[in-house]
């Protein structure tokens, strides 16, 4: 099983932008937010249709009907996250597998509710992605079809980003630039491989493999 790094931040912190970082160093992403997407049109279809009628358009979840459905509305909102979450788990499960097969010492899992949705006993470490709140917010009211009240929204339903860098075991700042963000990113797989490295030379030791 690969060292699994879990990474999370609030809505346009910069996660999907960090995991491609971690992608360009050659580290396996699973992005459970494209996860979601892409069970939209394959295993989320029927039981997700059979909750909400009507917001399946041409074999596929259509995700602007389903989100007017449920942005606002709690007990709709839980609803559909019982029914998503563990398909999400379910891919994310096979990745690891994957991972494992091809003897990947780490792999990341974007996780944007991770602390919300119980997932932090899923990953061995996390990392918060972080940017001033003032950038955020121009980041995402920028994106087509944002308005302030869906921002709003979202944001209510995740942990705060001071509360979700005080439980990380690393952030990475995104608010100065993509050099900046690809130098910390390279500087925590050198830690984290040094530790792995260690971790794997004690073991050797306790077991004596080194001894011989
Ligand atoms: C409500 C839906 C249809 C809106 O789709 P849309 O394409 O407009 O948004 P998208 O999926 O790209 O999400 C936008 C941002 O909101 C965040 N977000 C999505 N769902 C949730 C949620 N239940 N709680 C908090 N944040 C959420 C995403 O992580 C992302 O940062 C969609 O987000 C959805 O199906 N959400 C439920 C599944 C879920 O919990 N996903 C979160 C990761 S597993
Ligand atoms: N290190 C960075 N330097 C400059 N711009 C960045 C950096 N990281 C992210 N951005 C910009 O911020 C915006 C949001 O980034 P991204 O889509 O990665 O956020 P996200 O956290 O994945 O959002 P969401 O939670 O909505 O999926 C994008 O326009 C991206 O180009």
């Amino acid at each position: 099983m690969p060292f699994r790094l879990g990474l999370t931040g609030s809505i346009g912190m910069g996660k999907s932008t960090t995991a491609g970082i971690f992608r360009e160093f050659g580290v396996p992403v699973h992005d459970a937010d494209a996860a979601v997407h892409a069970l939209y049109g394959a295993e989320g279809v029927a039981p997700v249709e059979a909750a909400f009628p009507g917001v399946t358009v041409a074999g596929r979840i259509d995700r602007a009907l389903l989100g007017a459905r449920v942005l606002d509305d709690d007990a709709a909102m839980k609803r559909l996250e019982s029914i998503v979450h563990p398909l999400v788990r379910a891919r994310e499960a096979a990745f690891l597998a994957q991972a494992a097969a091809m003897g990947e010492p780490v792999a990341v899992l974007d996780i944007p509710l991770l602390f919300e949705s119980g997932a932090r006993g899923r990953v061995d470490a996390v990392v918060a992605v972080t940017a001033p709140e003032s950038v955020q917010r121009a980041r995402v009211l920028a994106r087509p079809g944002m308005t302030e009240e869906k921002f709003a929204a979202i944001l209510s339903r995740q942990l705060p980003d001071s509360e979700k860098r005080r439980r990380a075991d690393y952030v990475i700042d995104t608010g100065h630039g993509l050099d900046h963000a690809r130098a910390e990113v390279a500087a925590l797989l050198a830690g984290l491989r040094e530790r792995l490295a260690r971790a794997d030379g004690a073991g050797k030791n306790a077991q004596g493999d080194d001894d011989a």
